[in-house]
């Protein structure tokens, strides 16, 4: 950590720094660890407090504090992220104020996470007060061993008796009451996967996968391919610097989760079609929608045209098509409520509404404590009243296809069933699972399938 091994501020450091008067950090590890624990506090507070995403704190920590070398920037990181997935467990160790259950906090998470900086643990250990010599946790363990939620439950319990820790709290309680899963088994599975990272998922486009794989190895990157989608490549866990890569920057990989990956396939646009994203955001899909149609025939004359309310992510996407060399990439932004293209006109529509994204919470574990049972409650009435407007530009005997982010049938099944009792000229359709192979009329994607986001979508057809 440079030469700031102990806990002073550096300008950009809030002042309500962790109360650490009666600690002693005598040898460089107390040292570092003390210092990390202070810094990791500070960025806690900030993201409950403002109720901010995680990585958008972080990334502008790092940005302001330049001295931080990559170890630094993994303790922090993946610490702050750690206490966010076990939050639900850790709130009972007693008051997040008092630098002991701090300190006992930290310890608790990288044990359960088997974190690989064991001096800096077992100095979080020491002044935790608390004694962790019992634990499981294996200094030679490979960081890959991961027991599973039940097993790290088990451990929480003996290591903090009698405090009683169950797994169904490492999600609100508001969580089960909108996206209520009765099997005991799937709600464990449930939990299992919000309590870990999903890997990265990215898609090749305009480049076989075997070569894309081969070369992304050659540069180390684990690159492996998939067995549900032809074009997917699995990038492994550890994070990338895609500005190095070479096929990222000719726009021959685009990262896009699995799970999202199975909404352009229910979409399964012909290569002359016309498709309206209504949401396209910085267009994602709208990427994967032409790629699927370039894939039929490059000489494609279908199109796609991009909307949304917010300019900027347009823009991006307008880089992301240019350097794909993507031509039939057209943008046309949300300006009021009247439609932005043409009535009646389109082979498909897309609606990826916005949602509460919780099927996204396991890659930002903090969004579980942040939100409330609002942020799902809430978009109904707007989701319903996109389907609906988005709904005029499908031309007769097109495809409508409703998708979200979210675990909620709330904001899923609800909002499609209250569309289809109002417009009795779309029919719902019904697809396989492409994970479970399940015939089935509405779709949800639980990360626990195929270790993914979680995803639901709709298709429907205009008689
Ligand atoms: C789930 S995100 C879309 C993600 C995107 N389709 C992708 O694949 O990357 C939902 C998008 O809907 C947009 N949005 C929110 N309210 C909207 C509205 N009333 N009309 C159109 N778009 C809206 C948001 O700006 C956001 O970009």
């Amino acid at each position: 950590m440079g030469d700031s091994l102990n806990s002073s501020q550096t300008d950009s450091t809030p002042k309500d720094l962790l109360s650490i008067t009666d600690v002693k950090a005598e040898t460089t590890p107390q040292k570092r660890a003390l210092s990390y624990a202070n810094t990791i506090y500070v960025l806690f507070h900030q993201v409950m407090d403002k109720q901010q995403p995680a990585d958008r704190i972080v990334s502008e920590y790092f940005r302001v504090n330049k001295k931080h070398g990559s170890k630094d920037r993994r303790v922090i990181r993946e610490s702050l992220f750690a206490l966010f997935r076990w939050w639900g467990w850790l709130n009972k160790l007693s008051d997040a104020q008092s630098s002991q259950a701090w300190f006992s906090m930290l310890t608790a998470t990288a044990t359960i996470e088997s974190h690989a900086w064991h001096d800096i643990i077992q100095a979080w250990g020491e002044f935790s007060g608390n004694d962790f010599s019992g634990s499981n946790y294996n200094q030679d363990a490979p960081s890959t061993a991961s027991p599973c939620v039940s097993s790290k439950c088990e451990w929480m319990n003996t290591q903090f008796a009698p405090l009683k820790f169950d797994t169904d709290e490492l999600v609100p309680g508001w969580f089960w009451q909108v996206c209520p899963i009765e099997d005991a088994a799937q709600r464990l599975a449930m939990v299992e996967s919000l309590s870990s990272r999903p890997p990265i998922w990215s898609r090749a486009q305009n480049i076989d996968t075997d070569t894309a794989i081969e070369q992304l190895n050659r540069v180390d990157v684990p690159a492996t391919g998939c067995d549900y989608f032809s074009d997917t490549i699995n990038l492994g866990h550890k994070s990338i610097n895609l500005n190095g890569l070479s096929l990222y920057k000719e726009g021959k990989l685009e990262i896009q989760d699995l799970g999202s990956q199975v909404i352009g396939h229910i979409c399964a646009p012909k290569e002359s079609d016309l498709w309206w994203d209504t949401c396209s955001g910085a267009g994602g899909k709208s990427l994967q929608l032409r790629s699927l149609m370039l894939k039929q025939s490059s000489h494609s004359g279908g199109s796609i045209i991009a909307s949304d309310i917010r300019r900027k992510p347009l823009e991006e996407l307008a880089k992301r098509a240019k350097r794909a060399g993507f031509k039939g990439i057209s943008v046309s932004p949300w300006k009021s409520d009247e439609l932005p293209v043409p009535h009646a006109h389109f082979d498909g529509v897309l609606v990826d509404a916005p949602c509460s994204c919780t099927g996204t919470w396991r890659r930002n574990p903090d969004m579980r404590w942040i939100d409330g049972v609002e942020a799902v409650q809430d978009k109904p009435g707007l989701q319903l009243d996109i389907l609906r407007r988005s709904s005029q530009a499908v031309k007769s005997g097109g495809t409508l296809v409703y998708a979200t982010c979210s675990l909620s049938p709330l904001e899923n099944e609800e909002v499609v069933n209250a569309f289809l009792a109002e417009q009795n000229d779309f029919t719902l359709e019904s697809n396989t699972h492409p994970f479970t192979g399940k015939k089935t009329e509405m779709l949800t994607v639980f990360p626990f399938e195929a270790d993914t986001d979680g995803m639901f979508v709709a298709r429907m057809r205009r008689n």
